[in-house]
């Protein structure tokens, strides 16, 4: 019997307008996209291709159009906006660009925001050891580097034990030696976790260590490569 793989998001013929009438803008024109569950995924493409646009219908932040886009089976598109915040509480991780840390709080204190509200949270301590920070757990963040509080904001987004972790532009704001550091936080929880991992990023060099890498350009997928060999965050030519 030919074994199917389960996916965590499959979509068929997506698409997202912005406005109306003559303002319309066009952000997703028909995407087909199945993303096997486990793998760690980067969304490649120009600026305005349609990329953020994705991750916020597949983590339940926005609504699409029209198509359609499922999570583990079940159609995101017909959720109310209730079941989707439900949607995103249990299953959804979110890491952006600038870390959005409380500024009065500790690195513990941040991530226990998250785990107070969670289902099934790791101890924020274990999420701060999992990301290399057991020792800054009582600093602030005005007392942590950038790739440092990223690492905050990772271990935030990964201490309620999501199924899926969507990232935007995790590295955007930091050198490539911090970079490296965050990615490797960002492999450790895809392999160790099991968790979907989906990155969108301009650092092209972050693709070779992906399973998937999808491109975007237009509101469409142009291009989608599966990598038979993956490098470290080590290894990429940043
Ligand atoms: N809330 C919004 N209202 C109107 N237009 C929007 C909105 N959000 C995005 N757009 C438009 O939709 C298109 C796709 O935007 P999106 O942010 O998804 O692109 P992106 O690939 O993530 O870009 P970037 O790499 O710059 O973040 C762009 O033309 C953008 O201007």
């Amino acid at each position: 019997m030919k074994h199917l793989p389960d996916y965590t998001f499959r979509t068929e013929a997506l698409s997202k307008v912005y406005g109306e009438g003559e303002a319309a803008v066009h952000a997703l024109r028909g995407v087909d996209l199945e993303i096997p569950k486990g793998e760690m995924v980067v969304l490649l493409g120009a600026s305005g291709s349609g990329k953020s646009t994705l991750l916020n219908i597949l983590g339940g932040l926005d609504h699409a159009s029209g198509g359609h886009a499922s999570f583990e089976g079940t159609e995101l598109t017909s959720l109310s906006d209730r079941e989707l915040t439900l949607y995103r509480r249990q299953h959804v991780g979110f890491v952006f660009q600038f870390y959005n840390l409380m500024p009065s709080l500790t690195a513990e204190e941040n991530v226990e925001l998250v785990t107070e509200i969670a289902q099934n949270p790791m101890r924020p301590a274990d999420a701060l050891d999992l990301v290399g920070l057991d020792a800054r757990k009582d600093h602030f963040p005005a007392q942590l580097s950038g790739g440092e509080q990223q690492r905050v904001a990772i271990a935030r987004a990964i201490a309620k034990t999501p199924t899926v972790l969507f990232c935007d532009e995790p590295t955007g704001a930091l050198d490539s030696q911090t970079g490296r550091a965050v990615l490797r936080v960002l492999k450790d929880v895809n392999e160790r976790l099991g968790t979907t991992v989906l990155i969108v990023t301009h650092a092209a060099a972050t693709a070779d260590m992906a399973d998937r890498v999808i491109q975007f350009a237009d509101g469409m997928i142009r291009d989608i490569q599966v990598n038979s060999e993956k490098l470290t965050p080590d290894e990429i030519d940043w």
